[in-house]
């Protein structure tokens, strides 16, 4: 894709110093836990001052985002990607520390939220845009695009319980990359779409990056990191294990072989973006 010239807005900005997300679990008993316990998976579970159990969900997070970066998070099962996607995204609070996020964020996790089942699709891509903070003439004026983008045909007049869960990431694609947030927070959901849609949702999501900001994206997809990011955090037990280029942090996490993988795929990425240049 053709780099434009535009100058990095240096308003935008993600940082937190040293972070912490606890949870409180009310209803667990501390005495079975003896000691703080650490699984293979999943936050750390200790007990606070009061005695009451709590996972460990983030602990110490310093991370410093600024217009351009593109980072993915990969991490086992329970590490603490979605609760971080969630402190940027300002759902969740610190618990100890400080967040700061300076711009207009759309997070793409929650596809519950912002639609509706029982309205169409095209009346959902007018909710959800009102959700991210468009008026509803703003989004009339975007909805050909976005439907002719989603490729759904007269599944947009169904009712939205009538769709799979790609054809619903379709439309949270299709509206979020029609709109212009300033940080844009994706988690693994948007990986039910079909590979030729992912093809060319990357070329819209890629585009959206470049026009407007920051990117943070977490997945198992070795494949949709290296599509989308060109940097990674390892999140292990609710810490940052290792910061890096994508593949280097997939090397450590993986090992080689996965890293070999992220590296053809960049070098596709690449090649791609150098034929599109020169179109
Ligand atoms: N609402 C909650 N209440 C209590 N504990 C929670 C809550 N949400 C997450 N946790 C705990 O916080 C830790 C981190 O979970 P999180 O969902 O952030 O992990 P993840 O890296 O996104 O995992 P996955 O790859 O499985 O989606 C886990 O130990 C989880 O049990």
């Amino acid at each position: 894709m053709a780099k434009k010239n535009i100058a990095p807005d240096t308003r935008v900005r993600v940082d937190t110093w040293d972070a912490c997300v606890d949870f409180p679990i009310f209803d667990a008993k501390t005495r079975s836990l003896k000691k703080s316990v650490i699984g293979a998976a999943g936050g750390v579970i200790g007990a606070n001052a009061s005695n009451v159990v709590v996972v460990e969900a983030l602990k110490n997070i310093n991370i410093h985002l600024k217009h351009g970066d593109r980072v993915g998070l990969v991490g086992h099962n329970g590490a603490g990607k979605s609760t971080l996607l969630r402190l940027l995204s300002g759902i969740y609070e610190p618990t100890r520390g400080a967040c700061r996020v300076q711009g207009r964020v759309a997070p793409v996790f929650d596809l519950g939220v912002g639609m509706d089942p029982e309205i169409s699709g095209y009346e959902n891509i007018i909710i959800r845009g009102m959700f991210l903070g468009m008026t509803r003439k703003e989004m009339l004026k975007k909805i050909d695009d976005i439907a002719e983008f989603t490729e759904l045909g007269d599944y947009l007049q169904m009712p939205l319980r009538t769709y799979s869960t790609g054809m619903r990431v379709r439309i949270a694609l299709g509206v979020v990359t029609s709109i212009d947030p300033e940080i844009l927070i994706l988690d693994e959901g948007i990986g039910a779409v079909d590979a030729e849609f992912m093809k060319k949702a990357r070329g819209r999501l890629q585009a959206l990056v470049e026009r407007s900001g920051i990117l943070v994206f977490a997945s198992h997809s070795n494949e949709f990191l290296a599509q989308l990011c060109d940097r990674a955090l390892w999140i292990d037990k609710g810490e940052v294990r290792m910061e890096g280029g994508i593949d280097e942090v997939v090397e450590a996490y993986e090992g080689p072989a996965a890293a070999a993988h992220v590296r053809k795929i960049m070098a596709e990425v690449k090649a791609d973006d150098s034929t599109k240049a020169s179109e």
